[in-house]
């Protein structure tokens, strides 16, 4: 760990402005799942213990510049509340004199929750001046919102230059699982990746072939390497302009020593719908009017066998249209091999990714997963190998070494 942690800072009396990311799921106007209030609680508990006074600042959907009644931060106050046990003073404005005067009065055990950093177009133009005027705020600065930390923004990077700043415990949490996942791993490491498509996760997989020992692609994309094997995959989702770079990363597996499993045997059906009359074949002979839309008995047993075979396990993208029944067999049947295996310590699983974590909670194996990161889009980038803006922004550690 080379970035400054809470650990190196002096809380006591200071003003500690905090970019969290609560960019939950709301449902007219009621937070429907609190998961990452709950992440970042130990931060604002920390800070308040140690006499420190939490002023958070935070993003809430894509509003673009501009005020809006239905993205304001003030709906997420009760909720909020709620998870941290702590008084949360809402200020209207994330800079100027309403926070100012937000700040200035806290009192003890009280948190300040400003608005929506969205509403000033500076925030997503990483503007110097915007941050200046939440730096006025703050005496120290700390990052805590990893899920949004691939974000070059006022909040998450420029801010971050101005005043001493630090890792909050979730940011902490985070960067250590991922390191112990892709950084220095016990080995074997395998991946699996699913979800709908190559192109989105094309950077992904070229990535892990050069960083892991064994990589399961399952899922829509799939589909595509196996199309770029000649097999007819009937009405499957495929991306057939696809085929050539996945071939290219197969043949980049060849080379990397990566071993990469597809599967073998497949679910197929005519109808994308729950409860639809569906078979098993193997993957060679799914007939041309049908979709495959679950890895089959055999493939999950290839991919058990992965799993037992692994010390290490990095999981993005559901091996099936999860979402609908029976097609979620894959995906629960591997969620839960992993799950035993991190139960009983055999195994160290990390996984992230919105649908991902679904998929994991629908079956039971979120809890017994070591690691399940907040974070969608700054997962994938860092296991991208990208680095992110907000991290790199922060304050270097006393033990920081070169390889960072
Ligand atoms: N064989 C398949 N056919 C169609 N869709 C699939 C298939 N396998 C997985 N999917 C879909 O992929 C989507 C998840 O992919 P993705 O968004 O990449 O995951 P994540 O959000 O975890 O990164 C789900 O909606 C799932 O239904
Ligand atoms: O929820 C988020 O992204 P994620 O769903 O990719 O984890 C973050 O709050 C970032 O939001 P953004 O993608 O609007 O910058």
């Amino acid at each position: 760990m080379t970035w400054k942690t809470l650990d190196d800072m002096d809380l006591d009396g200071q003003r500690v402005l905090t970019r969290v990311d609560i960019n939950v799921p709301v449902e007219n106007g009621k937070v429907t799942d609190t998961t990452r209030m709950e992440r970042i609680a130990a931060t604002v508990q920390d800070i308040l213990a140690r006499g420190g006074k939490p002023v958070l600042l935070a993003h809430f959907g894509r509003p673009k510049g501009e005020r809006r009644d239905d993205m304001s931060l003030k709906m997420l106050v009760p909720a909020l509340q709620d998870v941290l046990g702590a008084d949360v003073v809402f200020a209207d404005d994330c800079i100027g004199p309403v926070a100012q005067a937000v700040v200035d009065t806290l009192e003890e055990n009280q948190v300040a929750l400003l608005e929506n950093t969205r509403f000033h177009a500076g925030e997503e133009k990483n503007d110097e001046a915007l941050a200046a005027q939440m730096a006025e705020l703050g005496d120290i600065y700390c990052n805590d919102a990893f899920s949004a930390a691939h974000r070059a923004h006022a909040s998450t990077e420029a801010l971050a230059r101005l005043l001493p700043s630090c890792a909050g415990r979730l940011m902490q949490g985070e960067l250590q699982a991922l390191e112990s996942a892709l950084g220095s791993p016990e080995r074997p490491v395998l991946a699996v990746v699913g979800g709908a498509k190559v192109s989105t996760k094309l950077d992904l997989l070229s990535n892990l072939v050069e960083k892991v020992d064994m990589l399961v692609i399952g899922g829509g994309m799939a589909n595509t390497f196996l199309a770029s094997q000649g097999i007819n995959v009937g009405k499957s989702l495929c991306e057939h302009d696809m085929t050539d770079t996945a071939k290219a990363i197969a043949e980049k597996a060849v080379t990397t020593g990566c071993a990469l499993l597809l599967p073998r045997d497949v679910v197929v059906a005519r109808e994308f719908k729950a409860g639809a009359e569906n078979e098993i074949v193997l993957t060679e002979n799914c007939p041309s009017d049908a979709m495959i839309l679950d890895a089959g008995p055999d493939s999950v047993a290839h991919i058990k066998q992965a799993i037992d075979d692994a010390k290490t396990l990095i999981w993005n993208g559901p091996l099936g249209a999860f979402e609908i029944e029976p097609f979620d067999a894959a995906t629960n049947a591997a969620a839960k091999h992993a799950a035993a295996r991190s139960e009983h310590g055999q195994l160290v699983s990390v996984a992230g990714g919105g649908d991902t974590v679904a998929a994991l909670n629908k079956a039971g194996a979120a809890e017994d997963f070591s690691y399940i990161s907040t974070a969608g889009g700054a997962f994938l980038e860092w296991m991208e190998g990208k680095v992110l803006p907000g991290v790199a922004a922060l304050d270097q550690g006393e033990k920081a070494t070169a390889e960072g």
